[in-house]
């Protein structure tokens, strides 16, 4: 249900037929979000930058967001630097957003790093 918390639902195999969420709806999504998250001007990608104290917490983010991809089947594009991981997602299958970008960036959100 749209009410449920994002969080906690899992990601829906997604391919072609599936219809990509309207820019509209994909701001209603967005503010469902923690703070930071943005959306590309056409309405396709999703992107937030998170930053660390130093490399070791960057990895351990990006370790724990590999796991979550890798359990949701849904894979974000990543930019690693020594304190920073910038986190874009899409929906490869449609070329465009889908519930599960917002899932895994709920779940992302949460893992308090
Ligand atoms: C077969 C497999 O489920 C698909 O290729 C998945 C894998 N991970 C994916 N990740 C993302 N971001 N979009 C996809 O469409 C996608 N498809």
């Amino acid at each position: 249900m749209a009410e449920d918390l994002l969080k906690q639902r899992r990601c829906v195999p997604c391919d072609s037929t599936t219809p990509a969420l309207t820019p509209q709806a994909a701001e209603q999504q967005l503010k469902r979000l923690a703070s930071g998250w943005s959306c590309n001007e056409v309405g396709t990608e999703i992107c937030k930058k998170f930053l660390f104290k130093d490399f070791y917490h960057t990895m351990a983010f990006v370790n724990a967001l590999a796991w979550i991809a890798h359990q949701e089947d849904h894979h974000p594009d990543l930019e690693v630097g020594y304190n920073r991981c910038v986190v874009r997602f899409s929906t490869h299958a449609i070329g465009g957003l889908s519930i599960n970008d917002f899932i895994c960036a709920a779940k992302i959100d949460d893992l308090n790093i």
